[in-house]
């Protein structure tokens, strides 16, 4: 079994565990659950730079990234760089997140959160919501176009804007539909871990042009962004490189301000 096939094997569980621990009804009480969504979509549009900065501790694919800094320091120090929006990882077995970084993150900041998760339930788009989320992210790998058609429109009633993520053509394919806001073409090969930014580049031509193309992973330099942003890349997905550094916020700040010269 790969990782890919864990994290999601073990996600069934803790959904179905939740489910029992936290109905939908509870969720919908949050206060945070009629608020307005901030688009993402929206913001990278209008934007020169583009860049969702990430919160991630660890990852299958780096055991320990940086343990140390608080999610409100990382959302604060995102927010003064410029960033467009934050991601915020809430799974806990592989990444050491939680939702509650994604509503301290919220309690911080008023820039679009995006929730980095392996969704595959309605539940979690509800919670999504409940949590502070602006944004959701469907990984096309794991879900049928059913799925992505019956998610996506979910997050689209609760005013959250939706991210699908492709790493190849087939998945691209089955995934073209008007409830998806932005397409992310991950560079990173979720079995394997091999990442390249040439998978962006051979991707963005099939991509149509009404959906706001992001780029995500394996980036670390200006020099990567400035080759994409010809193939119609709008925003830039970056999570190790920020915070593998003491303060990622100010790694972000640096970085944006050179980015913007
Ligand atoms: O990052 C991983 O190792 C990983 C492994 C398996 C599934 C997902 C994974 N990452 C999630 C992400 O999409 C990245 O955190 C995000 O794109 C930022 O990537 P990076 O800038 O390379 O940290």
């Amino acid at each position: 079994m790969n990782i890919l096939d864990k994290i999601i094997a073990d996600k069934r569980i803790e959904v179905r565990l939740k489910k029992e621990i936290i109905p939908v009804s509870q969720l919908e009480q949050s206060v945070l659950f009629d608020r307005p969504g901030n688009s993402l979509a929206i913001a990278l549009k209008n934007s020169s730079t583009g860049i969702i900065a990430e919160h991630k501790r660890r990852s299958p694919s780096k055991a320990v990234i940086n343990q140390k800094v608080s999610v409100q320091d990382v959302a604060n120090g995102y927010t003064i760089a410029g960033a467009c929006g934050m991601s915020v990882l809430t799974d806990g077995k592989y990444f050491g997140g939680s939702l509650d970084d994604l509503l301290l993150a919220r309690a911080t900041t008023d820039i679009p959160l995006l929730r980095k998760e392996f969704i595959i339930d309605p539940y979690q788009v509800i919670e999504a919501k409940a949590y502070g989320a602006d944004v959701i992210l469907l990984i096309a790998a794991v879900l049928t176009r059913e799925e992505i058609t019956s998610l996506s429109q979910l997050a689209k009633s609760l005013d959250l804007d939706v991210l699908l993520e492709v790493h190849n053509s087939e998945e691209l394919e089955k995934s073209i539909m008007p409830s998806i806001d932005m397409l992310g073409v991950n560079n990173r090969n979720l079995k394997t871990f091999d990442v390249s930014i040439q998978v962006s580049k051979e991707l963005s031509t099939a991509i149509p042009d009404d959906f706001v193309k992001v780029s995500e992973s394996g980036i670390s330099t200006i020099e990567a962004i400035k080759e994409l942003q010809p193939y119609g890349y709008k925003g830039f997905l970056i999570g190790e490189n920020f915070m593998k550094t003491e303060v990622p916020g100010d790694s972000a700040v640096n970085f944006i301000n050179e980015l913007q010269q």
